[in-house]
């Protein structure tokens, strides 16, 4: 590294010039995102069929359960429900609010089966997403979409209630609805939102096609199947998988998927392999331009929902900065941070294998209880530790990118950006988007969470600077010679997402 400053003073302090502008070294209080602020989210709908809006009341009785909940055994059951639905109810109504809707699930046009499992999971009103997306996406003839909104807002069931509402009953061992995700573990989290959400229907099948699910010759014989690109593409290759009847194509974080430096070649065989599909959507969080515009030539005339770039963070994260000693001594201030971590959930992200496995040896050898997961891992290992972590047993996860998108556990308070993300093999350029998908593991669905990101040098504290200048927030700066005050900034705010009195931003 570059430079490797003293523990004194901040490097806010020491960096002069445009490059400290955006991260705020001088005040511990927060200062709002400009995200919420905005309303301009539902004007974003670039619809050639165009929407339906009627005006209603209604209002929500009791907090809703993590979708995933029931066939991964619940990772929304750590929270104190009762205590957050008073503040949900108050959020769907914020016309400013990421969640908020004017319509009912039954406005939208959602058949019997599917609604009664929406509120099997007590969703009580869609949130913005699903109240703009379902009625272009449940129209007749079926119309492609490009579908973006915050981490944690609910674009999951809004595909899934899509791909459920396509299929023909019928035909229960005919694959109709594909949908890839980028890892095994948000697979598998959505292959149980389909079958949570699709528990009333009658007759649903359901598959996951990830490494080591389906057994060399085995046919897949699943209405919806959900996995991973190289598997999927497999299983197709080896005919094992017949995808001459698919009625919807869905791609979870699409930007990731559609990559030309990742996943992109394989999502893009796996479509040509498909030879026709009535329906291709499109999700994430993140749209970055250079891929939209492949996203657009991949799924063809699509209605489009897109956020601008100062609304994409969550108003309930709030994001903050620990300015590091040294690269070596950031482990100190992660192991003086456990505390807060297991006040909740916490997930900690670094760059390498390595550095996830040595860290959580080190602070397993210190007394803490911590486990790691990453892609070195064998599969069912990866599973089981994840599961861990979803039910409680394990509070604090240490991983890498692989789990930076779509993981859903609504007990995550806090995220540690150990390294910042940085773009490709090289490290040159910040990574803003992986940045948004790191944070975004907490304050699900209006919850209220904590993201802390160490920076130790001028590299990494430019990195982050640009990323918070990309998305135009103020990130807060804690002070690590003064604990007794980051404690309790930190504290504030994670026992109020647990209390439920700060869901506002
Ligand atoms: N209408 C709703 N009412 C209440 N809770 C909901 C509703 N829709 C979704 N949820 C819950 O919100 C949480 C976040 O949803 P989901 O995982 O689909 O977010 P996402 O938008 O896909 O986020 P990411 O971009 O991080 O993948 C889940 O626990 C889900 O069960």
């Amino acid at each position: 590294m570059s430079e490797t400053p003293k523990a004194t003073g901040s490097l806010a302090d020491r960096i002069t010039g445009p490059a400290a502008s955006k991260l705020d070294a001088a005040t511990t209080s927060f200062t709002p995102s400009a995200s919420n602020a905005s309303s301009s989210w539902a004007d974003e709908v670039a619809s050639p069929v165009g929407g339906q809006s009627k005006q209603l009341g209604g209002g929500i009785e009791e907090a809703q359960l993590d979708g995933a909940a029931q066939p991964l055994a619940g990772s929304g059951l750590h929270d104190a429900q009762y205590e957050v639905e008073v503040k949900l109810s108050d959020l769907q109504g914020d016309v400013n609010s990421p969640l908020f809707s004017v319509n009912t699930f039954e406005e939208l046009g959602i058949n019997q089966g599917i609604l009664q499992g929406l509120y099997s999971m007590n969703f009580k009103k869609p949130s913005k997403i699903q109240e703009k997306a379902l009625p272009l996406l449940l129209g007749n003839p079926p119309t492609n979409m490009i579908a973006q909104s915050q981490s944690g807002t609910g674009k999951t069931a809004a595909f899934v209630i899509t791909i459920l509402s396509r299929l023909d009953y019928s035909r229960p061992n005919q694959p109709q609805a594909l949908c890839l995700a980028p890892s095994r573990e948000l697979a598998r989290q959505i292959e149980g939102v389909v079958r949570t959400i699709g528990q009333f229907v009658q007759g649903l099948t359901v598959q996951a096609a990830v490494p080591g699910a389906v057994e060399r010759g085995a046919k897949v014989q699943a209405m919806v199947v959900v996995g991973t690109p190289g598997t999927v593409m497999d299983l197709i290759k080896r005919r094992q998988f017949d995808v001459s009847n698919m009625k919807v194509l869905c791609l979870d974080e699409a930007d990731n998927m559609l990559d030309q430096q990742g996943l992109g070649d394989q999502c893009l065989r796996v479509k040509q392999m498909i030879p026709r599909v009535d329906q291709i959507l499109l999700f994430s969080a993140t749209f970055p331009d250079e891929v939209m515009r492949y996203a657009q030539q991949f799924s063809p005339g699509a209605n489009e929902i897109k956020l601008k770039r100062d609304e994409l963070t969550v108003g309930g994260i709030k994001q903050m900065y620990m300015d590091c000693p040294s690269d070596e001594g950031k482990y100190d201030i992660l192991a003086s941070l456990y505390g807060l971590m297991t006040i909740g959930s916490s997930i900690i992200f670094v760059k390498k294998k390595d550095t996830a496995s040595r860290i959580a040896a080190r602070l397993t050898e210190d007394g803490h209880k911590v486990v790691a997961v990453h892609s070195a891992f064998e599969g069912s290992e990866r599973d089981s530790i994840v599961e861990d972590f979803r039910q409680g047993r394990a509070k604090v996860l240490i991983t890498t990118n692989v789990l930076a998108r779509g993981i859903d556990v609504s007990s995550v308070s806090m995220v540690i950006n150990y390294d910042i993300p940085m773009k490709g093999r090289s490290d040159a350029e910040p990574d803003p988007e992986t940045y948004l998908h790191r944070i975004g593991r907490t304050g699900r669905f209006g919850r209220v969470g904590v993201s802390i990101s160490f920076v130790f040098d001028r590299k990494s504290f430019a990195a982050l600077n640009q990323i918070a200048q990309h998305y135009n927030i103020d990130l807060v700066k804690l002070d690590q010679d003064d604990w007794d005050k980051t404690e309790e900034i930190v504290k504030n705010v994670i026992k109020s997402s647990r209390a439920g009195t700060n869901l506002q931003s």
